[in-house]
């Protein structure tokens, strides 16, 4: 029975810290990983792939707001759909070259994957997502007070807007992702952390503002398909405690109770590390062999045990 995997690439790998986040570089930095998945696909690995969208969302709702005056604004859940799309594309495009490239013809499709949240999840009341383009503080502050956004530090990496982010409870298109995989086809899904929907009392869905975070929603879509190993993508080579500081360390291996433990500690932010090191530690308590947060320019390397932090049952 072929071993399948899901593989999850960072919208912030996607569009890394200081690009504009154009579509050329959105391609470029996605190639980078497309052309170490051959080898898998040679070696008959069922792949399933998910990707994040904070870069490119928040950047949607800056042109929403700039546009507002002379085309109709769209709801942040339109926004995550056109997300889906554009990322969708880049990797069905460069991932089908990718594959072409090295003698293998095989499908790869994107679907437009909506996912159920709680209207309920206290997550709408305390924003934690970010979204869009870092900034200082100075110009943190000045967007606060004029526009009213939320912000929020990311990891020293600057200040960004932060949406709601709820926590994912069901794919909505679970059995065409399944059955496509089962079919052979490379599926993109659930991409930036799926289409926020609630249920209604009379079972009809309807969209919500906000950004689910993907690699908690890569977790429900790994045991959703049956997945082996969970690969979290992202632009550093490890986890990291005490990242930032003076004793910054990296950890090639962490049984789920270390990294809840460490996780409790406050080792890894809400908007960033955590909800990788939560999802990885959900995969493996919910079965998976194990799960790896390593480096999307490194797939390869994590794939064989060279690179990444793996986390295990335990
Ligand atoms: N303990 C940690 N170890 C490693 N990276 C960390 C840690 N805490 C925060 N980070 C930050 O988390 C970032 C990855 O999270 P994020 O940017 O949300 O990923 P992506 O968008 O690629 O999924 C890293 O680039 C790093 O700046
Ligand atoms: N939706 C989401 O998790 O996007 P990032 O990977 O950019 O955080």
């Amino acid at each position: 029975m072929p071993q399948t995997v899901v593989m999850a690439f960072g919208g912030n790998a996607i569009t890394r810290p200081g690009e504009k986040g154009t579509f050329a570089e959105q391609k470029a930095n996605v190639a980078v990983t497309c052309r170490q998945l051959g080898d898998l696909v040679r070696n008959g690995y069922r792949l399933v792939l998910t990707h994040g969208n904070g870069p490119q969302v928040g950047n949607l709702l800056i042109k929403n707001e700039l546009a507002k005056d002379i085309v109709p604004a769209m709801p942040l859940d339109v926004l995550v759909s056109n997300t889906q799309g554009s990322i969708g594309y880049a990797i069905q495009q460069v991932l089908g070259y990718e594959l072409a490239r090295q003698g293998l013809q095989v499908p790869v499709a994107a679907v437009i994957t909506q996912v159920v949240v709680a209207a309920d999840d206290p997550a709408f009341q305390n924003p934690t997502k970010p979204v869009g383009p870092f900034y200082s503080e100075e110009e943190a502050q000045k967007l606060m007070q004029e526009r009213g956004y939320r912000m929020a530090e990311d990891s020293n990496r600057g200040w960004r807007r932060v949406v709601p982010s709820p926590k994912p409870l069901e794919i909505i298109e679970k059995e065409a992702i399944k059955a496509l995989t089962m079919a052979g086809v490379i599926v993109v899904a659930a991409g930036g952390g799926g289409i926020p929907v609630v249920r209604r009392p009379d079972g009809s869905l309807a969209g919500v503002e906000a950004v689910i975070d993907k690699d908690r929603a890569a977790t429900i879509l790994a045991s959703q398909v049956g997945a082996d190993v969970l690969f979290l993508l992202t632009d550093v080579e490890r986890v990291c405690l005490d990242y930032g500081r003076p004793t910054q360390r990296e950890v090639e291996e962490l049984t789920a109770s270390e990294a809840r433990r460490y996780l409790a500690e406050g080792q890894f932010p809400p908007g960033s590390m955590g909800p990788k090191v939560e999802a990885a530690i959900a995969f493996v308590e919910a079965g998976g062999e194990k799960a790896i947060i390593g480096s999307l320019a490194r797939a390869a390397e994590a794939v064989a045990g060279r690179s990444g932090t793996r986390i295990v049952a335990g």
